[in-house]
């Protein structure tokens, strides 16, 4: 049986979205209902059995859309899997895992996720936009460092895990069914 699993995310230049594209079309693959929403359009998450929430680091922080969606769901989220990813190593720091951001780490506990795992990113001088971008986009930080096998395999752990909890589910004996065995 197929779970509908939102995969949200947060991006700034747009490699962010194409980790978050990625992930969702593994887990159709794996036969999932996916939507693949920027987070700031997410209206409700409660037709969603499960929730991945990506985003793109700046300066060490998570973008606000992110954060904020994680902050204004605790109370559903809590009730969901959840699993978070972030992205942003580029150049010769592209495989360094990267800490979450203290805020997202509380938050992350109050609805029970696993610390974010890191992606790297991406830095292209076509996409940079400010100034700070477009100066490192020229440097050796400059290219596309996501690890697309990483991801995907990140993805099919995440469908194991849903696949995993909902057999556990099924099995567990109702207490309707308690009540007629005495
Ligand atoms: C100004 C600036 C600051 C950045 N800060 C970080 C950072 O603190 N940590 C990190 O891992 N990557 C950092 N990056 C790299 C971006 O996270 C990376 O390019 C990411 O893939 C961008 O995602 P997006 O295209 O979805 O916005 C920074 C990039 C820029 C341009």
């Amino acid at each position: 049986m197929s779970s509908k699993v939102l995969v949200a995310y947060a991006s700034k230049m747009g490699a962010t979205v194409g980790i978050a594209d990625a992930i969702g079309d593994e887990l159709r693959a794996h036969g999932h209902t996916v939507d693949v929403l920027d987070v700031a359009q997410v209206k409700d998450i409660e037709p969603y059995d499960a929730v991945v929430l990506g985003s793109a680091l700046y300066m060490r922080r998570w973008r606000k859309e992110a954060v904020r969606f994680l902050r204004h769901n605790v109370d559903a989220l809590r009730t969901r899997q959840v699993w978070l990813f972030h992205s942003g190593p580029v150049g010769p720091d592209k495989d360094q895992d990267e800490a979450m951001p203290a805020a997202v780490a509380h938050l992350a506990r109050e609805v029970g996720a696993t610390p974010a795992v890191t992606f790297a990113g991406s830095l292209d001088p076509a996409t940079a936009t400010g100034f700070l971008a477009r100066r490192l986009a020229t440097g050796n930080l400059a290219g596309d460092c996501r690890d697309w096998d990483k991801i995907k395999a990140w993805a099919a752990d995440i469908s194991a895990a849903i696949e995993a909890s909902r057999r556990s589910t099924w099995h567990r004996p109702t207490r309707t069914a308690g009540y007629y065995l005495g």
